[in-house]
């Protein structure tokens, strides 16, 4: 992909957190992402587009190596996160998920209360000293997911118990509690109403302040509302990445144009 290259678009190599090229996945004999080039910026919201079946759910779970767990699942190719290759065989992947953490398309609260979903990334990654530490963390986090006020007089209820919305900022919460640099979202609104919707896209714009912060999502109008980079993939390719504005208003290739115009997908 020229058009992605660094000088061409003038961006500095420090804002680049995640460099992934020659990208290939193979579920068995299915040819699932062919040959992706693409650079996600630091503190940037990064959209995933395209039809359904087209790659983004795998190429988002390339970056933080989550296809590992799919036995039939082969994955090529170089991936760097701020320079440093996350498939080599010395990468720790718990830490690197914790670094690079993810929100799932339904919410996964943890059977267990809502102090706990949130406080179990901290536990085991060792971020806390005592319990007043670990509490302020579990605060810290349920605020920056904007549901403390919600949840602050009920933390020991179980998780599960919570409204969709609040359950997908509790995950959110979760996510974010371990600090991480990159959060992988994979459609993390479909499940929810407009008003949840809302709730969870305003949150995203707050959290690229601090990270990068990488969406698939369906909807055109999501992408365009809290993405400033969007990538369009076809058939397992990157068909065109650049600024969000660019790719809505005056996409270059003639599949970004049908499928934002609703011609294909
Ligand atoms: N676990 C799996 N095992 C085998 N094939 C898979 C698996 N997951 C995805 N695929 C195949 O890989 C291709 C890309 O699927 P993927 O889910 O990444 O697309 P997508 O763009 O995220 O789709 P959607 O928008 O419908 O979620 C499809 O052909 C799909 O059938």
């Amino acid at each position: 992909m020229n058009d992605m290259t660094l000088t061409e678009r003038n961006v500095d190599i420090k804002d680049i957190k995640i460099a992934a090229s020659n990208v290939q996945v193979h579920y068995g004999e299915t040819h699932a992402i062919k040959d992706v080039n693409v650079s996600i910026e630091d503190k940037t919201v990064t959209a995933f587009i395209g039809p359904s079946g087209c790659g983004k759910s795998t190429f988002l779970r390339c970056l933080n190596r989550m296809n590992d767990t799919i036995q039939t699942c082969s994955v090529k190719g170089n991936i760097l996160l701020d320079g440093e290759d996350i498939y080599d065989k010395r990468v720790d992947v718990v830490q690197l998920r914790a670094k690079v953490g993810m929100v799932f398309q339904k919410p996964n609260p943890f059977p267990k209360s809502i102090y706990d979903n949130v406080a179990y990334g901290p536990k085991i990654h060792g971020m806390a000293r005592g319990k007043s530490e670990l509490d302020e963390i579990v605060e810290k986090a349920l605020r920056r997911a904007a549901i403390w006020e919600e949840v602050k007089d009920r933390l020991n209820a179980p998780g599960t118990g919570l409204s969709g919305g609040q359950q997908q900022r509790l995950c959110i919460a979760r996510a974010v509690a371990t600090e991480p640099e990159v959060l992988l979202m994979d459609e993390p609104c479909s499940a929810l109403d407009p008003i949840a919707t809302a709730q969870v896209e305003e949150l995203i714009d707050e959290l690229r302040q601090r990270f990068s912060v990488v969406i698939v999502t369906h909807s055109m109008q999501q992408a365009a509302r809290v993405s400033q980079k969007t990538a369009f993939f076809h058939l397992g390719s990157l068909v065109e990445f650049g600024e969000t504005g660019q790719i809505f208003t005056n996409p270059n290739d003639p599949r970004t144009e049908s499928y934002i115009t609703g011609r294909i997908g």
